[in-house]
């Protein structure tokens, strides 16, 4: 097994890339698509399932687990890949973002963030050394660099202030990260829905020399257009050899229209999150198991899809569970979500790589319109 991290493109179409990175616990098909396991779980999914649907990575948190159960205590145990089960690539996000969107009582300064728990209160320091610290213990094989994650929409020079924090912040986290052996460390652009600040990120991080570049600070309800703006002003201005990460990215239109511009790796809690909500992601687009329209109806949710439960369960026993709060219900639903997005991604992947892009994406929106 490889002791390296290192991204080869197979293939690529117009901006769209296809190729795989290696890591020492194994290859990451891209672009890809990270299901997001915060709390060292893919939610109501067991990690055979989340691998089975052609997840080769997975996302974790370092603020959900450094509050709980502790980074220390899953280091004593072996580590996060032997704590949650899950043996091929982790990526950790570094904390800034879950600090600004979960925690009570922030307090930022040059040295990084003060803030009370949102479990218990209990008072915690992040700073860019212990994020990489943190990360460190949990073993991540990817680690992100510790930003400040300004609320956006928000004024440009608050949104150039938060950037510039996050270049030194870069810097500290650079400095701090243990390269050991096939671990690697993303830079994260920032810079609203600004060019301007989002090119002075991307050049900085750039001179810096990371592993690979997050964008970091869209999908934050701005519209599509403006957020691939955004990516056709930075991405060309990254490393082609090297990674690009859409964090936090999206709906399937989103994936499809930010692969065709370069993206190579994406995460997003909409498959999850909304499958236990009753939502279903299918190739005819969005299906709500929760509307009355589906209590008699046998018919299975795609009895076209590979995956076996969206091709067995029927609407209206998916209706029963949702509306009977089963656990059941999140378990279906949330299998059918990440096989949809798993499906989508190995669509893509082969699309670029036969150089048809523009008529999968075509084929793939027609079919949505079904909905
Ligand atoms: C500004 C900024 C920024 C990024 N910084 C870090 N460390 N993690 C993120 C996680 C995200 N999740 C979503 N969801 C829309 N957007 C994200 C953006 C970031």
């Amino acid at each position: 097994m490889t002791q390296e991290f290192h991204f080869d493109i197979a293939a690529t179409d117009s901006a769209a890339r296809t190729g795989v990175i290696t890591t020492p616990r194994g290859k990451i098909r891209t672009p890809a698509f990270m299901p997001v396991g915060t709390a060292a779980t893919v939610k109501a999914m067991h990690p055979e399932a989340v691998k089975a649907l052609g997840a080769d990575i997975v996302l974790s948190n370092t603020y959900h687990l450094m509050l709980r159960p502790g980074a220390e205590r899953i280091a004593a145990l072996g580590g996060l890949h032997q704590f949650m089960n899950w043996p091929g690539p982790i990526l950790t996000d570094s904390g800034g973002f879950q600090v600004m969107s979960l925690a009570k009582l922030r307090k930022l300064d040059e040295n990084g963030v003060t803030f009370q728990s949102h479990i218990d209160g209990a008072r915690h320091v992040l700073t860019p050394e212990r994020s990489m610290e943190i990360q460190d213990l949990l073993g991540a094989d990817i680690q992100m660099q510790f930003d400040e994650c300004v609320k956006l929409p928000c004024a440009e020079a608050e949104a150039r202030r938060a950037m510039l924090l996050s270049l030194r912040w870069a810097e500290r986290s650079k400095k701090a990260f243990a390269q050991k052996p096939g671990r690697a460390l993303f830079g994260i652009v920032q810079g609203g829905a600004s060019e301007a600040l989002r090119l002075e990120s991307a050049r900085a991080l750039v001179d810096m020399d990371f592993q690979g570049y997050a964008l970091g600070g869209l999908a934050v309800g701005e519209p599509q257009e403006v957020m691939l703006a955004m990516i056709d002003c930075a991405a060309p201005h990254l490393p082609t050899a090297k990674p690009r990460y859409l964090m936090g990215v999206g709906s399937p239109d989103d994936l499809v229209e930010s692969v065709r511009r370069g993206i190579d790796m994406f995460d997003c809690v909409m498959p999850t999150r909304a499958g236990r909500h009753g939502l279903a992601y299918t190739r005819a687009g969005k299906l709500n198991l929760r509307n009355a329209c589906h209590a008699d109806d046998p018919a299975p949710v795609d009895r076209e899809s590979a995956n076996a439960v969206t091709r067995t369960y029927s609407r209206a026993y998916l209706h029963h569970l949702v509306k009977s709060g089963e656990i059941l219900g999140m378990m279906l639903l949330t299998e059918i979500n990440l096989a949809y997005y798993q499906d989508l991604m190995a669509g893509l992947r082969a699309a670029i790589a036969a150089r048809r892009l523009d008529e999968f994406c075509a084929q793939t929106k027609e079919g949505w319109r079904g909905s």
